[in-house]
């Protein structure tokens, strides 16, 4: 008798949407796992940020960033949200992920609401943080995310609790968004790293850094470009230096003293913080040069748009 023929080998994209700390991060962090192979993308369709690939034997599973969903008020408030419905659409499969520890809340319902317009995406809600709750809070997390789903018209592909944390059906996650993928061989290969990805993905490890805790303040005035990014000269082959410079945009003069505070301070912070996460994620000692600059009225003008990438 011959061996049954193994199944075709599947390969697509998803991505996590729902609210600030929802837990989307952690849990694509969960279940790339070690192998992280960070790269973003310019190829296919997808403009969007690859924040990590699930490598498997039967699938490959590229899990895309979308940058959240707002009320638009400014013309770069209108592209992100057309670049959130464009990846909604492009993706293989949505996960909504809604936090077992918190009532399902205006903001979830706004986000639901947008989800149910994009038909044709398979969606499986995801109730994250399971660790943080009893059994009983969580069987009212499930069917108030079942019922959500009636009311709004989303028919939930799955409904999915998990934790990111102790790892509890991390792995079953991932077996029922690899089914939901199209036949194809893997689209990038393991392990992958080019230069210009790494670009867009420091960039956002400073841009990330600049916002903590004044996301509020600045809620999308702050964009970051990476200018350069060099070996320094003259290092010894075991004591590498990589100089990276970056312009961190803000749209009013009078938003700098936020963003590099009193004496300078925040901006050190930020440099550091986003420096240490730049290390990590190259793997190599870096020298980090940050300057403030302001772009005026840069998220109403579609020229200083397309040159900071949207
Ligand atoms: N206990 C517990 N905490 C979690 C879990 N997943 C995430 N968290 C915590 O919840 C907070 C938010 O998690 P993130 O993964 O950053 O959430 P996010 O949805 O990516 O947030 P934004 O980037 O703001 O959209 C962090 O403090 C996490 O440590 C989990 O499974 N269990």
């Amino acid at each position: 008798m011959s061996a049954p023929p193994s199944p075709p080998h599947r390969a697509g994209f998803a991505c996590f949407v729902g609210r600030p700390n929802a837990g989307k991060s952690t849990l694509t962090n969960a279940l790339v796992g070690t192998k992280v192979a960070i790269t973003s993308n310019r190829p296919q369709t997808t403009r969007h940020t690859v924040r990590g690939i699930v490598h498997r034997e039967d699938a490959q599973l590229v899990l895309v960033d979308t940058p959240g969903l707002h009320k638009p008020r400014t013309l770069l408030g209108e592209r992100l949200n057309d670049v959130v419905r464009s990846t909604w659409a492009e993706v293989d499969v949505i996960g909504f992920c809604l936090p077992a520890d918190q009532r399902t809340g205006p903001g979830d319902r706004y986000i639901a609401a947008e989800l149910a317009k994009v038909k044709r995406t398979p969606k499986i809600a995801v109730v994250t943080k399971t660790d943080l709750v009893d059994s009983e809070a969580l069987a009212e997390q499930l069917i108030a995310v079942d019922r959500l789903g009636r009311e709004l018209g989303i028919e939930w592909a799955e409904i999915v609790p998990v934790s990111a944390v102790d790892g509890s059906q991390v792995a079953l996650l991932a077996d029922l968004l690899a089914p939901m993928l199209p036949e194809s061989p893997p689209l990038y290969p393991d392990g992958d790293l080019t230069d210009e990805p790494e670009q867009v993905m420091v960039a956002e490890l400073i841009r990330e850094a600049a916002l903590e805790g004044v996301r509020d303040e600045l809620p999308h005035s702050i964009a970051v470009v990476v200018e350069e990014m060099l070996p320094r000269e003259g290092r010894p082959a075991d004591r590498p230096l990589l100089d990276v410079h970056a312009n961190l945009y803000i749209e009013r003069p009078s938003q700098k003293g936020i963003v590099i505070g009193p004496g300078g301070k925040r901006l050190k912070e930020v440099g550091s913080r986003s420096r240490t996460h730049i290390e990590a994620l190259l793997g190599t000692p870096v020298f980090l040069d940050l300057h403030v600059k302001v772009a005026k009225d840069w998220q109403r003008d579609p020229k200083q748009l397309r040159r900071l990438g949207f």
